[in-house]
């Protein structure tokens, strides 16, 4: 499936920008048909790299160096920038797209007034799918955190009143000296788990679905966020295009045409069981469920070009296509098993009872060789058993000349989170 991403304030275009620079690497399974970056803050845009300039729009001339966290005003300038900024789009092809997916970080003012009003746009104006991508604030952000998870190395500064609010030269500094890490004073925002709960509930029956990031659970003890941000950028967009990017791309064909005709419009080898861009909406749903993912990898030596010289797809029983019988049969079976369990096992984005889960999905991806049919179905069975959803869909991704294999598990409908409801409670 090809999708709009659209990143709104600070968080939301550095994430829109890795997802995007994740996809130009990966271009075997693209999947942004068009990526754009909104903010109010103009240094935020200019330090871009992957979204081209004539899709970065900088809104609300008057504000200088974004909102600072008033999320009241945040809602204002969203509501009236929204036509501008839907205008935007008109830049791309955003008639074509399978769906929407509005990045945006949790706390701020920008990102968290304008994307309420953006995504119930679009869905105004188009018949595809909103999905939202939203970070959590990290508890060291916030002026009064609980003492014990905030970096007692590095002083605490202020709440910014003027100035700058992009942290990324400060970043930059810190993390080239070798001082121990401060927390720049962007970082600050005593207010952000506050805005992120009102941006959420403004969500609450606008977007499809709400995919979720905890900066919390993904930064690293005594790390402040200005110097794991880019780690984290990159932690997401390869779970973002691990999951997306294992879609088919169907040209418009329907189902059935593309899993009789076996190839999909990249020309990769077509997968046993293709997922596509309905699949992902019955597993994401339509009522703004929180949605959390996990990922596994393991790296395999490749498979080189996978299939036959002669098209033909000899099946040795090794793998979906194994035509490679140089691969181990146990090898690739626990690569694939591995793979799973780290995926369903491991760090989520948003870390939840698994067993809560209404609905999932397990997609595994690697050379074709590789991706052992027998450890594929069993992980079904353990992802059904583990979450005991009411709807479980599977799908395989081959990548021929790829030399990992990798697993992405979406879990969706995961409520109640014991993270969104604890800061909800101290927000009231
Ligand atoms: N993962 C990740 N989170 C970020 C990043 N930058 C900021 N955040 C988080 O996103 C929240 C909002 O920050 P920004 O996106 O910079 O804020 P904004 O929407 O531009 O709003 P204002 O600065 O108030 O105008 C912060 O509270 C952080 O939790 C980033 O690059 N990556």
């Amino acid at each position: 499936m090809q999708l709009e991403v659209i990143g709104v304030g600070g968080a939301g275009c550095r994430i829109a920008d890795a997802i995007r620079a994740a996809d130009e690497e990966a271009a075997s399974s693209s999947f942004v048909a068009d990526a754009f970056a909104f903010d109010t803050d103009v240094d935020g845009l200019t330090d871009l790299g992957a979204i081209p300039d004539t899709h970065r729009h900088r809104y609300g001339e008057t504000i200088d160096h974004g909102l600072n966290g008033n999320l009241h005003r945040g809602f204002e300038v969203g509501e009236e920038y929204v036509d501008e900024l839907s205008r935007q789009l008109d830049q791309g092809q955003p008639s074509l797209a399978d769906a929407f997916l509005v990045v945006v970080g949790l706390g701020g003012a920008t990102g968290g007034g304008t994307a309420p009003h953006l995504v119930a746009n679009l869905q105004t104006l188009y018949d595809e799918p909103v999905y939202v991508l939203a970070t959590l604030p990290a508890k060291s952000e916030l002026e009064d955190g609980p003492t014990d998870e905030i970096d007692h190395r590095a002083p605490v500064a202020e709440p910014a009143t003027d100035g700058p609010t992009d942290d990324t030269e400060t970043a930059t500094e810190t993390a080239a000296d070798s001082e121990p890490a401060t927390i720049p004073e962007a970082e600050t925002r005593p207010l952000a788990e506050a805005n992120a709960v009102e941006t959420l509930e403004q969500l609450d029956g606008l977007a499809n679905a709400i995919v979720c990031f905890d900066n919390e659970l993904w930064l690293r003890p005594r790390e402040g966020l200005g110097d794991g941000r880019q780690r984290l950028n990159r932690e997401l967009a390869t779970r973002v295009g691990a999951f997306f990017g294992s879609t088919a791309d169907t040209g418009g064909l329907d189902g059935d045409e593309r899993s009789r005709d076996g190839r999909d419009r990249r020309g990769e080898s077509g997968a046993e069981t293709v997922i596509d861009a309905n699949d992902v909406g019955r597993i994401l749903g339509g009522e703004s469920d929180v949605v959390s993912l996990g990922y596994g990898t393991q790296r395999v030596e490749s498979d080189d070009g996978g299939g036959s010289p002669f098209g033909l797809d000899i099946d040795l029983g090794l793998g979906l296509f194994g035509s490679d019988s140089s691969v181990d049969t146990g090898a690739a079976f626990s690569a694939v098993e591995t793979t799973i369990r780290k995926a369903l096992r491991g760090k989520l984005t948003l870390e939840c009872e698994r067993e809560n889960a209404e609905r999932a999905m397990l997609i595994v991806g690697g050379p074709p060789a590789w991706l052992n049919r027998r450890a594929i179905s069993e992980g079904r069975e353990t992802l059904e058993s583990a979450t005991g959803s009411v709807e479980i869909l599977g799908g395989d991704a081959p990548r021929s000349g790829g030399d990992e294999v990798f697993a992405v598990v979406v879990l969706a409908g995961v409520d109640p989170i014991e993270r969104l409801e604890t800061m909800r409670a101290e927000n009231r």
